[in-house]
């Protein structure tokens, strides 16, 4: 459970954003929607605490991993990796053969979950678009996340790919009851997918219906 409690941040003499009160619940599917500018990506820093707040109480669960897929990002056709290694990345470097024997197998299943065995050994850089934008799924969930990010992760991929990745995220969220917040500025996915919207208007946050969310309030000046 998340919960904030007129939670302000300013940069200096900019409010970026004040009073927001909300509360995530374990298993919620929630889009952050509003403007450019308006504050969303400030609102997840904080809440991975790479940012502070300037007031107000924001209450995370300590041992509440944070997952954060980014946003798409091409990655050059000779990148050295192929998918499998670039998921392990993300792994604390051990020497204890235990400790490998168990890493082994948790990449096994994570790229079992993500639908990444079966191209494994490509390079990263030859894969498509969806393909990568999974493998950061993956290397997100290397944690065991109870939240996952997702900071405009489908931008700039076709439709069909957008829907493939969000119907693996909706299938996770189902399965395992992860906490999913999607950033996005995508009216179609927020309506098909999100469960909860908060909605960044006037420098301050509400919570709509997703039914009643519309195309202009992605728009509309912050
Ligand atoms: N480190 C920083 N220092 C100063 N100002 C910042 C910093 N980070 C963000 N800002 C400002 O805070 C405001 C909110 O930015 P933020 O990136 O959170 O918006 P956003 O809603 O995620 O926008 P977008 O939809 O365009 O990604 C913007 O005016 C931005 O310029």
């Amino acid at each position: 459970m998340i919960r904030a409690i007129n939670l302000t941040k300013r940069f200096g003499k900019q409010l970026v954003f004040e009073n927001l009160n909300f509360k995530i619940n374990d298993g919620d599917f929630l889009s952050l929607i509003g403007p450019n500018g308006s504050g969303k990506t400030t609102l997840v820093k904080i809440l991975m605490g790479l940012e502070k707040k300037s007031s107000g109480t924001l209450i995370v669960n300590q041992r509440q991993v944070i997952g954060y897929v980014p946003q798409f990002r091409n990655i050059d056709l000779d990148f050295p990796l192929s998918i499998e290694q670039f998921v392990k990345l993300n792994l604390k470097f051990t020497l204890s053969p235990n400790q490998r024997r168990q890493d082994n197998e948790l990449i096994k299943n994570i790229l079992e979950r993500t639908k990444l065995t079966k191209i494994k050994d490509r390079p990263l850089g030859l894969a498509s678009g969806g393909e990568k934008q999974k493998a950061y799924l993956a290397q997100a969930l290397l944690n065991d996340p109870k939240v996952l990010i997702l900071d405009e992760s489908t931008a700039s991929l076709d439709v069909e790919v957008k829907m493939q990745l969000m119907d693996l995220v909706q299938e996770l969220n189902q399965k395992y009851n992860l906490t999913v917040i999607f950033i996005t500025h995508d009216y179609e996915l927020t309506k098909k997918y999100t469960k909860r919207a908060l909605f960044f208007k006037n420098k301050t946050i509400e919570e709509v219906n997703v039914s009643d969310v519309s195309e202009d309030m992605f728009e509309m000046g912050g």
